[in-house]
């Protein structure tokens, strides 16, 4: 992955680092230090500091913030899934979620129920409906017609679609999560520093990390700066294939105020398949902006993260407006609020949970493709095992930067 002359570079700068160090230093500042203090790395810090390691947390902005990927009131929790391994990860992040809850006494997680709609026949309503069926997964399958407009009124549902329902799915409360969950890793004595952005990092056995204010060392570093990520990397000699896509958050007006109201039960819901472009569609249920129900497009337009603002391409939202005249009949065809939010998205769409190739104390979470942020608890859980050098208590294999071997970027 890394070219000859870069690889050579690098361990002219690590020896660099280690020889400062070695002069200059005589105790670590950290035992650790995440850098990105997105759902990820706040959730990483968390379980670090809940080891009772000393830890740093560094984020480039004042928190909070609505730059990166974890902003915005609400996301989408869920076990219906295509593949088994992320059921498998859910089960043990909605403990983790009921945990956090009762040590921040916080509400997080409201439960909808998630109808995933779409062609029976396609390969991907079928994924996802027998990998909930082969896990067990508290389901409600329902037929077209009568029973479905009964159960879930002001949706359209055509001729060759299936309807299921994942009953344990619902929405997290994502701006109040990422609070709490920085709150309780400051209260064990976890230090955020925010707008201090990293400018460097010398890897080694011990890591310097220099940022705009000040220069820290710890042993072990995780890595977990969302869209950035590939420009953190570049200091450490790694670039990951990862596109950065500019997602259109768009809400759209109830014409009967309530109509796809969570209060009134309405679920979320996935529309899977290809009919719409190749990419899904995802809803919540009015409730942080009454009267407005927020549904997105599962892609956007690629962008610089530090340049979102001049990417104004709007055709996902032409597509949106076809589904919402469609399929949601009671709901105003033109947006009245958008938003955005970047994905990371890596050429599978499964996350990188791994150590750097080439140092074993450099720990790595990027790519969360757009459906990251359920999973923060084990997301954190994991990577905190991987920087105290532990077997990490799942399986890791989908997550490997080795399948990119024949596909990373141009090389440094
Ligand atoms: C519109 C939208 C809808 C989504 N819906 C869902 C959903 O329903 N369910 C779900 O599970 N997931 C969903 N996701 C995905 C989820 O929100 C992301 O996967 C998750 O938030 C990624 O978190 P992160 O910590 O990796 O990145 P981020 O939140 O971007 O955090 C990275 C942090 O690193 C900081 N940083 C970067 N560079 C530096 C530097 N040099 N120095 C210091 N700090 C730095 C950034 O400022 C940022 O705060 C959605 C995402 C979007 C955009
Ligand atoms: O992670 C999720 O649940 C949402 C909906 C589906 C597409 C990705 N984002």
């Amino acid at each position: 992955m890394r070219s000859l002359s870069h690889r050579c570079a690098v361990q002219e700068k690590e020896l660099e680092g280690e020889d400062k160090i070695s002069t200059s230093m005589t105790s670590l500042d950290f035992d650790c230090i995440v850098i990105g203090a997105g759902i990820q790395g706040s959730f990483t810090a968390y379980h670090l500091a809940k080891n009772k390691k000393k830890t740093l947390l560094l984020e480039q902005f004042l928190l909070p913030h609505s730059r990166g990927s974890s902003h915005g009131q609400t996301r989408i929790i869920r076990k219906a899934y295509e593949q088994d391994f992320y059921v498998h990860m859910m089960e043990e992040c909605l403990q983790l979620w009921t945990l956090l809850e009762a040590e921040t006494n916080t509400k997080l997680y409201r439960r909808t129920g998630l109808l995933v709609m779409g062609p029976e026949r396609g390969q991907s309503f079928k994924l996802f409906k027998d990998t909930l069926k082969r896990n067990n997964v508290p389901t409600v399958s329902l037929e077209r017609g009568e029973e479905f407009s009964r159960h879930i009124p002001h949706v359209t549902l055509r001729n060759g679609e299936g309807a299921i329902v994942d009953t344990t799915a619902g929405v997290l409360y994502a701006d109040r999560a990422l609070r709490a969950v920085q709150g309780y890793f400051q209260s064990l004595g976890g230090v955020i520093k925010d707008g201090e952005k990293v400018e460097d990092i010398t890897p080694g056995s011990v890591v310097t990390v220099t940022t705009s204010a000040g220069v820290y060392r710890a042993k072990s570093l995780v890595i977990t700066t969302g869209p950035w990520a590939n420009a953190l990397l570049s200091h450490t000699g790694l670039q990951l294939p990862l596109t950065v896509l500019k997602i259109n958050v768009c809400y759209w007006r109830e014409k009967v105020p309530g109509s796809y109201a969570a209060r009134k039960r309405f679920p979320c819901f996935v529309h899977v398949g290809e009919e719409w472009f190749g990419h899904h569609i995802y809803g919540l249920p009015s409730n942080e902006y009454p009267g407005l129900v927020k549904i997105c497009y599962h892609t956007g337009s690629e962008t610089d993260p530090d340049k979102r603002d001049r990417q104004t391409d709007r055709s996902d939202i032409d597509i949106l407006s076809q589904f919402v005249s469609r399929c949601l009949p009671g709901l105003d065809p033109e947006p009245a609020v958008v938003e955005t939010c970047l994905y990371t998205v890596t050429p599978d769409h499964h996350f990188v949970l791994d150590r750097h190739p080439s140092h074993s104390n450099i720990i790595i979470g990027a790519g969360f493709s757009g459906h990251g942020f359920k999973f923060g608890p084990v997301v954190g859980k994991v990577l905190c095992e991987l920087s105290l050098g532990q077997l990490p208590s799942h399986d890791l294999s989908p997550f490997k930067i080795q399948r990119f071997q024949n596909r990373s970027k141009p090389r440094l």
